[in-house]
């Protein structure tokens, strides 16, 4: 199944001009033909990162196209990706307008991003430059965190014939180059995804599988496994498949730099195990769907966990039980999923406010938790 995120993205496709079916779990595609003439309307809901691939997409399109978003993503950042396309020659509204617009044509160049805002600013560029005339150059500031999509990024581009050349703290991208048509890929089975079942299975009563995941993907989120080794989950793993169950969880040290999306269902284990949990390096929690280092803190707190945020991190003091009670999603579905999780070392149950917020990433959340012995009911 699709979810309101890749609903997103190929609806912008579509709306540049691409054929996309979706027909028994597969995608057609035929691509965007160009150039890409009058006025298009691009819904990018409240997806991050389609966002931000599809404006340098856009602009690399030379597109005259409104950006309209939903939720929170208007006060997400984008900058300097919106300033690096505005000095490389598109004329882009405001960053907040709503819906955004973008006109003119993208050059080639010098593009230079922190890279500690967004990796999704450096993946959509990488997406983007390849279609231009002339060559470009992504300089990045600091250290990459989130890097694995990076890596992500550069092997799908690999796939459909694109070179992006990686050197020190520069990517060189050269002109017109086309991406292959007529390829067929297999998408691998989402870690992120399935780190919420794997952190159940850590902290509830019964050992949990999920199958059809690739244990040498380049997801970083993969590393949901040794994190959960790491708290004393017994884990077995193999034949593209892990099995998960509580064991003696103990408290641990987290450096969540990589891998921002664990640290909801990460909070829910650490509120189970003995002793104390510090997660750090995860200032960009705070610019994600909600400030998830407030709305984890807020939602295992309302349940009788022992949480506080930090400046970039989480303290969690383990509990061996909680409570239950009523929780918002805050609109975020990574906190919808994490208190579902969470309900299993709950002592009462628990109501969690705009559940649908899992539809973003992830609709059959809840008929899987029932398949896992979960129950629930919806109510108005
Ligand atoms: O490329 C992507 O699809 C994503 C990159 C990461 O974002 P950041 O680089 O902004 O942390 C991740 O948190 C997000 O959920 C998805
Ligand atoms: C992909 C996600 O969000 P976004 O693209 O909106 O950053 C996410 O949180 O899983």
């Amino acid at each position: 199944e699709t979810s309101a995120d890749i609903d997103a993205t190929a609806g912008c496709l579509t709306a540049l001009g691409a054929r996309i079916d979706f027909d028994g779990g597969v995608f057609r595609v035929v691509p965007i033909p160009r150039p890409v003439a009058g006025e298009r309307t691009l819904a990018v809901g409240e997806s991050g990162s389609t966002l931000r691939f599809m404006l340098p997409v856009a602009c690399a399109l030379g597109a005259d196209a409104s950006l309209t978003m939903a939720g929170r993503l208007p006060s997400r950042p984008l900058s300097p990706l919106y300033e690096e396309l505005i000095s490389h020659g598109c004329a882009i509204s405001a960053p907040g307008y709503n819906p955004l617009r973008t006109s003119g044509q993208l050059t080639g160049g010098k593009y230079t991003i922190p890279g500690n805002i967004s990796s999704q600013f450096i993946s959509g560029l990488m997406f983007a430059l390849p279609l231009l005339h002339g060559e470009s150059r992504i300089k990045i500031l600091g250290d990459i965190e989130s890097k694995p999509y990076i890596d992500m990024t550069l092997a799908a581009l690999k796939e459909f014939g694109v070179t992006v050349k990686p050197g020190r703290q520069m990517y060189g991208i050269a002109g017109n180059q086309q991406y292959a048509s007529g390829r067929t890929v297999t998408v691998e089975g989402d870690w992120s995804n399935a780190a919420f079942w794997l952190c159940a299975g850590a902290v509830g009563s019964g050992e949990i599988t999920v199958t059809g995941l690739s244990t040498d993907s380049l997801q970083g989120d993969k590393g949901v496994v040794d994190i959960l080794e790491r708290f004393g989950a017994r884990v077995r793993r193999g034949g593209g498949s892990v099995t998960v169950s509580r064991g003696a969880l103990k408290g641990i040290d987290i450096d969540a730099g990589d891998t921002p999306d664990l640290v909801p269902a990460l909070a829910a284990v650490a509120a189970a195990a003995e002793g104390t949990t510090v997660f750090r390096n995860a200032g960009r929690l705070r610019i994600k769907e909600s400030d998830r280092l407030k709305t984890v803190t807020e939602t295992l707190a309302a349940l009788g966990a022992d949480i506080a945020e930090t400046e970039d991190g989480l303290v969690v003091r383990g509990k061996p039980r909680l409570g239950g009670g009523t929780v918002s999603a805050h609109g975020d579905h990574r906190i919808a999923m994490a208190a579902a999780v969470v309900s299993s070392v709950c002592a009462g149950p628990v109501t969690i406010a705009g559940a649908e917020a899992v539809n973003k990433s992830y609709p059959g959340f809840f008929s899987d938790f029932t398949i896992l012995g979960g129950n629930y009911k919806e109510t108005t």
